[in-house]
């Protein structure tokens, strides 16, 4: 199941940001593709030593690591530096899959797996006609566009696309995430226990025996699945 992460950036700093990714040093997209993707990939790329890419990625990274929702749903062991798209009157990007092992840009070529794909959303989906991101999931295709800010993760054994955007631009941040826990099953389930206690604690008094039990269980869990 993908995940709806909503004001990952707040307006201020869409406002703040979207000039600074607009006027970017922006290159071909196919440079970043594997060989499937490169035939499906028609859109435009900030280049990897574009200074103003690197000022917003810090933001981003920033954003991501006090979110709880993003925490607690993809579980990150390592970020892929988030890198941004534009995608003009036509272009667009077929389905295609992303590659599982990524080379981080910059660190004399460690390799990440990835687990999971993330869009961050720089435009509001009235900005722009198409567009869609096309998930395929296993209860049928999913449509995602969503308000600037807003960011949506989902398993990288997604086969997904990117519509033809049909009027104005689309601008978003995508990257992956390698996960502490590799099995996406096991994941979830570690999810849904970390927002009940979320949850619980909200309702609860914080000292209840049964939510340190929770949040035990929680952790021995974690201990016994994550690949460190
Ligand atoms: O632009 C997007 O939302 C997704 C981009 C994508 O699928 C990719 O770059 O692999
Ligand atoms: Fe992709």
């Amino acid at each position: 199941m993908p995940a709806h992460i909503p004001n990952l950036l707040s307006p201020d700093q869409i406002a703040e940001y979207r000039p600074l990714i607009e006027a970017g040093n922006w290159i071909d997209g196919r440079t970043t593709a594997g060989v499937q993707a490169s035939h499906a990939k028609h859109n435009l790329q900030l280049a990897a030593d574009c200074e103003n890419a690197g000022t917003v990625r810090n933001i981003i990274l920033q954003a991501l690591s006090a979110n709880l929702l993003f925490r607690g749903f993809s579980l990150p062991r390592t970020i892929f530096p988030p890198m941004f798209n534009r995608y003009d009157g036509g272009m667009t990007y077929g389905a295609h899959v992303d590659n599982s092992v990524q080379v981080i840009p910059g660190s004399g070529g460690q390799m990440m797996r990835a687990d999971l794909s993330a869009t961050i959303f720089f435009n509001d989906p009235e900005d722009y006609e198409g567009g869609e991101l096309e998930l395929e999931t296993a209860s049928g295709t999913e449509m995602i566009k969503l308000p600037a800010g807003d960011m949506i993760i989902y398993p990288t054994t997604m086969i997904h696309c990117v519509t033809p955007v049909t009027k104005g631009s689309r601008l978003a941040s995508f990257f992956w995430i390698q996960s502490l826990v590799a099995d996406h099953a096991s994941r979830t389930l570690l999810f849904s226990l970390d927002r009940a206690i979320i949850d619980l604690r909200a309702r609860t008094e914080p000292n209840d025996p049964a939510i340190l039990s929770l949040t035990n269980t929680y952790h021995n869990l974690v201990r016994r699945w994550c690949d460190l």
